[in-house]
């Protein structure tokens, strides 16, 4: 699997592209093109320059290819500006298939971690995300030996402030189906689990919380963060309200720029309290996935890839544009009625 560039413009009017329209400009001046001409071909030129905006063009081996999609991560590299194309969707009819695309592009992200450093640092969400883990890195008899979980950093995304072995935790969903189910002898991951001895109050509930604490909670983990807060992947799940970690439709902590994780003792999914990443986290990874599956999220796909205007977390998310590479991994029921260009993994 390749990165694909991009060569084409981008259809909106950020400051980021004032200098490749500019170069464009300076390149079709120079060839010659004078005033006169322009005005006569004026809405030829209209139509050719939207149609222009429409297509994306790349390379992969030495194959050029046309399309229809907007590429939203911009690339400066030797002095010229480049599109990689983000974000992608790979789609497979069968579950079993998305788990083992979702495997292999693991196994591609915890490879060139480690080409270049000691650790693969990756994190986790909840959800149904446990059971494609278990699924890719476990049963997948392909990528099971490949998953060299003893270089593994694992984090989580979002966490539920309840105990590690309580059902509602997200280390416990990934404790109860992967790290139980890792053959005898593996070494484990390290992983980086929310501190139990600062936990007050019952079953991650309201009453009998003492916030002080659950505020040491977020501090404490983001303290566990790497010191230059870049992960190699992190993987994501997308709830019915579009959420994704624990970041909520219309609450403030999408604002929040300064703490890497916060803390949120309002989520309108149970259980109220929770830690999240915060946008600072997700913008400086080196690759984020989402995995999603099934019709009921059909129509949270189709809002996030045809709404330019939807303010969806996921959809905020996945056109983050400070270069961290964004892909979808869903099931074709998932799409189903989505204007989106699709692809296998
Ligand atoms: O903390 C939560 O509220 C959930 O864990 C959530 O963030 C989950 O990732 C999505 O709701 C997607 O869930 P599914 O993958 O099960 O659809």
């Amino acid at each position: 699997m390749k990165k694909t560039r991009i060569k084409e413009e981008e259809e909106d009017d950020d400051e980021d592209d004032k200098p490749i329209k500019q170069e464009a400009q300076e390149k079709e001046e120079s060839n010659g093109k004078n005033d006169e001409d322009e005005d006569d071909d004026d809405d030829d030129d209209d139509d050719d320059e939207e149609e222009r905006k429409r297509t994306t063009t790349f390379n992969f081996d030495g194959v050029t290819y046309s399309f229809k999609e907007r590429p939203s991560v911009l690339e400066e590299k030797e002095g010229s500006a480049k599109y990689i194309m983000s974000p992608k969707v790979y789609s497979h009819a069968e579950s079993a298939d998305v788990a083992n695309a979702v495997g292999k592009h693991v196994l591609k992200l915890q490879n060139s971690a480690l080409e270049s450093g000691l650790t693969f640092k990756i994190a986790l969400s909840g959800g149904s995300l446990g059971k494609v883990l278990k699924k890719a890195l476990i049963d997948n008899q392909d990528i099971a030996p490949k998953v060299k979980w003893d270089k593994w950093e694992v984090f989580f995304s979002d966490e539920r402030i309840v105990p590690l072995d309580h059902p509602d935790s997200n280390f416990g969903l990934f404790n109860e189906m992967v790290l139980k189910s890792l053959p005898e002898g593996t070494t484990k991951p390290k992983v980086n689990t929310i501190n139990e001895s600062l936990l007050t109050g019952q079953d991650g509930q309201t009453s009998g919380a003492d916030q002080a604490k659950d505020l040491e909670i977020a501090k404490d983990y983001q303290s566990k963060l790497p010191k230059d807060h870049k992960l190699d992947l992190i993987l994501l799940g997308c709830g019915p309200d579009g959420h994704t970690c624990s970041l909520f439709p219309g609450h403030q902590l999408l604002n929040e720029r300064n703490e890497l994780i916060s803390y949120i003792s309002d989520s309108p999914k149970p259980p109220p309290r929770r830690i999240t990443f915060t946008f600072p986290v997700l913008e400086n990874a080196v690759s984020i996935a989402f995995v999603a599956e099934g019709e009921g999220k059909a129509p949270i796909l189709k809002e996030i890839f045809n709404d330019p205007s939807s303010k969806l977390r996921s959809k905020l998310v996945t056109d983050i544009k400070t270069g961290v590479e964004v892909n979808w991994f869903v099931n074709d029921a998932a799409i189903n009625g989505v204007d989106v260009i699709a692809s296998k993994y």
